[in-house]
């Protein structure tokens, strides 16, 4: 995928899953970030500063003309240390491309996303970019919702509806449990100033995610509901061996290539721009 012939960069040496998301996010990055793209959606996890990276590594020349939109604190935090400029949605509602993580992906390339609560902010990128694009580890690739990712729907809530919602979420046949700080005494805020719920259903109720999503979404109080369906056009996923396996969108099928050879220390072909 990268030039052989350009001098190769020096990485630290990553093990395991770090390798795999770094691998993935630069795959991501050279495929999908142009030289001619002017804006740029950056999402939120663990991977994307991955993500950050290799387009730094793209060059001061040709990001000095382009604006990084984030997802939420995180990535707006990204953008601000990498010295690259930080644009906003309601300054530029139409996006070149946006890249993000994703908790979860199946064989149609509908995600769970919202494992890091910034969902909300994510599917507006999502939907507001020309093309959207995830990126994860091995872990996140598979072929139904919910099988890896267990611990449910995240469905982000108004503050005062947040009981209401859990009664709904539980007579549609879910199991919601209200998100909860790690490091803070109650429940997860977002950036939104919201709360999540994670909701559990029956592998039945996951094999049609876009009518579960639309029931959820109706419910009085949700602000949104961390299912993308008929939103993610390609995924890049880190294998274990350092390969990496692609899923993309080609027309109404999804051609999924595994066992790809990608080699991080080639610069991007875009750096020379
Ligand atoms: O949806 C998200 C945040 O709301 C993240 O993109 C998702 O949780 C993936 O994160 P990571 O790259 O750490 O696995």
């Amino acid at each position: 995928m990268a030039s052989s012939t350009s001098a190769r960069l020096q990485l630290p040496q990553l093990d395991g899953v770090e390798a795999a998301k770094r691998a993935a996010a630069y795959a991501a990055v050279d495929a999908h970030v142009r030289a001619e793209d002017r804006v740029i959606g950056i999402g939120s996890g663990s991977t994307v500063p991955y993500v950050v990276e290799r387009i730094v590594q793209q060059g001061k020349a040709v990001n000095a003309g382009r604006w990084f939109v984030p997802t939420g604190f995180q990535s707006k935090e990204l953008i601000v240390h990498a010295g690259l400029q930080l644009g906003d949605v309601d300054c530029y509602p139409v996006i070149d491309v946006t890249i993000d993580g994703a908790d979860e992906v199946d064989s149609a390339l509908n995600a769970i996303k919202g494992g890091g609560a910034c969902h909300l902010r994510e599917k507006v990128l999502a939907e507001a970019a020309k093309v959207f694009v995830v990126v994860a580890d091995y872990r996140k690739n598979g072929t139904a919702l919910g099988q890896a990712w267990t611990q449910g729907v995240p469905v982000e809530v108004a503050e005062f509806a947040y009981a209401k919602v859990m009664r709904d979420l539980q007579r549609m046949g879910g199991k919601p449990v209200l998100r909860m700080g790690k490091a803070k005494a109650g429940p997860v805020v977002t950036d939104n100033g919201n709360f999540v719920i994670d909701a559990p259903f029956s592998a039945e109720v996951m094999a049609q995610p876009r009518a579960l999503l639309q029931q959820i979404k109706l419910l009085t109080g949700v602000l949104e509901v961390g299912l993308f369906v008929d939103v993610v056009q390609a995924a890049y996923f880190g294998n274990q061996d350092g390969t990496i396996t692609t899923k993309v969108l080609n027309g109404k099928t999804v051609d999924t290539q595994e066992g790809v050879t990608f080699d991080v220390t080639q610069p991007p072909a875009a750096a020379s721009a």
